[in-house]
């Protein structure tokens, strides 16, 4: 039996309504996605496969709000919201922030794809421009340390825009999960760790250490942010250079 009919039977046979939904668990098992209680946007839910998945992982307490300009087929799970629209619109992706709301998202999983053309180039093209709609989602409405997803097809521009969603995250990660068909040339870019910092790598500030953490590194406050500084202590002004940062504090190092 070929994959495809593999998945497409197991869907049937399991109750998803898309052959789809075992890329989402694919996805999931690899990167460490959905969570019991997360708030989880869906871009380009229709039918609702991914949906299905995602509101069982989050479970009752969770949120999953699903977003097609087709018609999703109402589902029988209380988390389940969607939204009918096109990404592309500001009208859509306002009442998406308005429904997500002050707390933010904890994961955007976009499935989206475009119309295929046939032209290989023309089909990467739109591909790539909604994925760059997701990553501006993500950037909306993803709460500091949330996940993206998105798929994309393979092309000239992969690389480019690859580079772009790493400057958002703590990584990214290109994945290929076996649920997609063998002929297909998608793969999904999974940006983990979504980063606020309101500083960058290779930036150089002038700082004070006003205290000194467990492992002995000196204590900046840049702009609310929490930067370590080695070979500092209390009291000294210093000019850093940021080395590294993750949601919730940075690495720098003396410059002087
Ligand atoms: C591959 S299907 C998604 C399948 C879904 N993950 C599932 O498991 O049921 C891609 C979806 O993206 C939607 N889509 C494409 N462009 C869109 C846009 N600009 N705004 C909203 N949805 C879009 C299409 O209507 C289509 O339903």
């Amino acid at each position: 039996m070929s994959r495809k009919d593999e998945y497409y039977n197991r869907a049937k046979q399991e109750g998803y309504r898309t052959r789809a939904a075992y890329k989402l668990k694919q996805l999931d098992r690899g990167a460490d996605l959905l969570s019991h209680g997360d708030t989880v946007v869906d871009l380009g839910a229709a039918p609702g496969g991914w949906l299905q998945v995602a509101a069982e992982e989050v479970g009752e307490t969770g949120t999953v709000v699903g977003v097609d300009f087709q018609r999703i087929r109402e589902l029988d799970h209380s988390a389940i919201e969607t939204i009918k629209g096109d990404m592309t619109e500001e009208r859509t992706k306002d009442s998406l922030s308005e429904t997500i709301g002050e707390g933010g998202a904890d994961l955007v999983i976009s499935d989206m794809a475009p119309n295929m053309t046939g032209e290989y180039d023309l089909d990467h093209a739109r591909s790539v421009h909604l994925a760059r709609q997701a990553f501006g989602v993500a950037e909306d409405v993803l709460a500091t340390d949330g996940d993206l997803v998105t798929k994309v097809f393979q092309g000239q521009d992969l690389d480019a825009l690859r580079e772009e969603i790493e400057d958002g995250f703590q990584y990214v990660q290109t994945m290929n999960p076996a649920a997609s068909r063998d002929s297909s040339s998608e793969v999904y870019l999974v940006g983990k760790h979504r980063l606020t910092a309101p500083i960058s790598v290779g930036e150089t500030r002038d700082v004070e250490i006003v205290d000194v953490g467990e492992e002995g590194d000196g204590v900046a406050d840049i702009d609310g942010f929490t930067v370590f500084v080695p070979d500092t202590t209390t009291g000294d002004t210093v000019e850093v250079e940021i080395t590294d940062i993750k949601p919730s504090f940075a690495f720098a190092e003396r410059v002087d």
